[in-house]
């Protein structure tokens, strides 16, 4: 695998962002980033731009103004981007081929050695347990099969950076307190992790809580500390805040 620089504090870098739709407004001139080590949920109502900042992040949409970037690299990068583990909202599954061969081929893509890849595959099958179900074609998985699948290429290799858009609709609690379990392990081992939930108790497993509201990141700091500063027990609550000041 290429180095890259990992010895920078934020991990995600994106200043001035500008970012319209036509003339909608989705991102107006967001300052947001991930720092080291760290895991940031992302939050904020339906249609507020999650998932456009995580394109922003990954340099796959083209921003009106401001800089992205990406281990203190400007994205897009195909070297960077070959070393964050995506998961995105919508499966990029081919469906046609049995989930081993999925994973085998996103190990290709992340330049894993292949004497590595089959212990890979073990692994990350056995966080999202999946073991039993890995010579199946993909397109016979149940949705909540596909998330978890989805997911498992997306730790392919222990990426240094993850990045997760809504990685646990569909999966039942218990595997999603094990997936969590998962996110702080690798955070314990230095790895950055950005994921994006509609799920408040989960938002608060983060490190720090980013909400993003009428184009603005509207907070952004440790759930405890949003919770003393809204004068709440949940951030749930803290939500709930911020969008009535809002007036929405
Ligand atoms: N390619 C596009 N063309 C036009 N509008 C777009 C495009 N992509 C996103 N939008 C709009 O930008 C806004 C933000 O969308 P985005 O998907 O980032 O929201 P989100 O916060 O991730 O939503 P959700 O929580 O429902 O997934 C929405 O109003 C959406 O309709």
């Amino acid at each position: 695998m290429n180095t890259i620089n990992t010895k920078v504090k934020n991990i995600i870098d994106l200043k001035d962002i500008n970012k319209k739709f036509g003339n909608h407004v989705v991102l107006d001139n967001i300052n947001f980033h991930v720092p080291a080590g760290q895991i940031v949920s992302l939050i904020g109502p339906s249609g507020a731009g999650k998932t456009t900042i995580i394109k922003v992040a990954l340099g796959r949409i083209k921003i009106d103004s401001g800089t992205d970037s990406v281990f203190n690299t400007k994205m897009p990068n195909r070297n960077i981007l070959s070393q964050i583990g995506y998961m995105a909202q919508a499966d990029a599954l081919y469906l046609t081929l049995s989930a081993r061969n999925n994973l085998e081929f996103f190990a290709h893509m992340r330049g894993i050695p292949n004497s590595k890849i089959n212990d890979e595959i073990q692994h990350v099958a056995k966080l999202t347990q999946l073991e039993n179900n890995l010579n199946q074609p993909a397109m016979s998985y149940s949705g909540g099969m596909k998330k978890r699948l989805s997911l498992a290429i997306a730790l392919l290799g222990s990426p240094k950076l993850l990045i997760l858009d809504e990685p646990t609709v569909g999966i039942d609690p218990v595997l999603r307190r094990q997936i969590w379990d998962e996110l702080r392990k690798l955070k314990e081992q230095g790895h950055t992790i950005l994921v994006t939930t509609h799920i408040m108790s989960e938002a608060e497993l983060a490190d720090k809580v980013a909400m993003l509201m009428n184009g603005q990141i509207a907070a952004f700091d440790a759930p405890d500390k949003l919770k003393t500063q809204y004068n709440v027990n949940s951030i749930e609550d803290v939500f709930i805040k911020i969008e009535n000041q809002e007036g929405k």
